[in-house]
């Protein structure tokens, strides 16, 4: 039972204007805001959303348009996962703080936990954002496999 998996026969088309999520916990949100400015640019020309202090910190120090979800400690981390699993979200950047404890550890174990399932592209650092941000993917459609959530639900509801 534990070596069941999804097949990963369907395909996602991310398209060329990406809907990115930016997180960053509170140890890191000055690191995430300079990450931010000097790609203020490029994420300009993208449809951009957090959970809610992240959001509101980008928002006021940069002048930039963030959906602000809830706060993650109050359920953001969950809904940006919601919108992995709904395939409405494209892209992670999420600054996990490696040295503080995590009083909603298992919020953010599940979040990145759906970004692994769905092949969502994720960065949780200022160097794999770089990456992730200057790939020729960004400004372009991007066909990828995912799985496949149909068959999953078929292969367990066989008589
Ligand atoms: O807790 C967070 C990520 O786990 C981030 O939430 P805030 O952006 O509201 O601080």
């Amino acid at each position: 039972m534990s070596e069941q998996r999804p097949t990963r026969q369907a395909h996602r088309t991310l398209p060329k204007r990406k809907r990115i999520a930016l997180i960053a916990h509170d140890g890191k949100k000055d690191e995430l805001l300079e990450w931010v400015d000097r790609w203020r640019n490029t994420l300009g020309q993208h449809d951009l959303v957090g959970t809610g202090t992240t959001a509101r910190r980008v928002a006021q120090a940069l002048g930039l348009t963030v959906e602000g979800l809830m706060s993650g400690p109050l359920g953001g981390d969950q809904q940006i996962g919601a919108r992995i699993t709904e395939q409405r979200l494209d892209l992670l950047v999420f600054f996990w703080d490696p040295f503080a404890p995590m009083p909603h550890d298992p919020d953010v174990k599940a979040l990145l936990r759906l970004a692994a399932l769905w092949n969502i592209p994720v960065a949780c650092n200022a160097a794999s954002a770089d990456f992730l941000i200057s790939s020729p993917y960004l400004a372009e459609e991007y066909r990828m496999a995912i799985p496949d959530a149909g068959d999953w639900v078929a292969a367990r509801t066989q008589p």
